[in-house]
């Protein structure tokens, strides 16, 4: 049985303040969610540390939205792997589109992220996924393939076991607009037979979570392909009644 897990990616959202009323508010629903349902939360770098106390215990495990690709030094603005395992959070999300196409996150430089996420015991929600007029050139699966085979394909099966893949068509995230179900499942499918030419059997046990525009109205749909294994949330998680109702979805 593969992992069931959903994920809330608030990106630039909330201050501490609201990020603390925001958990408690989904701390307060927690017991809603089946059993087996893993529940992350990616807060900003600042709310981590009261983020990690508030949720310890509580089974909801908690993610940083990026890290820097050095262990340590003058590297001004960066916050290192080790300093966001330290604050208690086990998880990072990396190759988010918004980072790629914003701040110039290469393939080459995600798996410098991502080996050194590895390293210091943060477990990467590793993002792909292809962009509108990628979809419209019929490029969607070299794009994603591309993607998987310069970071995810290059990690040690050891390391892999500890990575889960979000996919995340551009075209569908903060749009409104979801893929269907099919969309999302023929491409869950496509990124385990990339994994599994690379790592085999193990590409069965990898959890896919899908992301964009999913909501409590279309989660069930999406989360019922066999190959979804959960979402990557990003504006609902930011309603906690929207966050559990989605994590009810499986
Ligand atoms: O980017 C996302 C999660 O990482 C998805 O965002 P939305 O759910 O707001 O479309």
């Amino acid at each position: 049985m593969r992992r069931k897990i959903v994920a809330g990616n608030w990106k630039m959202n909330t201050t501490p303040a609201e990020g603390k009323a925001l958990i408690a508010d989904v701390l307060a629903k927690v017991g809603e969610v089946p059993a087996g349902v893993e529940l992350i939360v990616s807060t900003p770098f600042t709310h981590l540390i009261p983020a990690a106390e508030q949720l310890a215990n509580s089974g909801v495990a908690l993610a940083a939205q990026n890290c820097a690709n050095h262990e340590s030094g003058a590297y001004t603005g960066e916050v290192a792997p080790a300093m966001v395992a330290a604050t208690g959070a086990t998880y990072v999300i990396l190759g988010h589109s918004e980072r790629r196409e914003y701040y110039g996150e290469t393939d080459a430089l995600l798996l410098e992220k991502t080996k050194l996420a590895l390293k210091h015991n943060l477990a990467p929600i590793f993002c792909i996924g292809e962009k509108l007029e990628e979809r419209e050139s019929n490029i969607h699966f070299d794009v994603v393939k591309t993607q998987i085979e310069a970071v995810v394909c290059q990690l040690s099966s050891e390391e892999l076991a500890k990575v889960v893949l979000a996919y995340e068509p551009v075209w569908a995230i903060g749009t409104g607009k979801t893929a269907t179900s099919a969309q999302a499942q023929e491409m869950h499918a496509f990124i385990r037979s990339v994994l599994a030419a690379k790592f085999g059997k193990q590409a069965e046990e990898v959890a896919i979570l899908y992301g964009g525009s999913c909501k409590p109205s279309n989660a069930n749909e999406i989360f019922a392909q066999p190959d979804v294994d959960g979402g990557l949330i990003g504006g609902a998680s930011l309603v906690a009644a929207d966050f559990i109702a989605i994590a009810k979805s499986f």
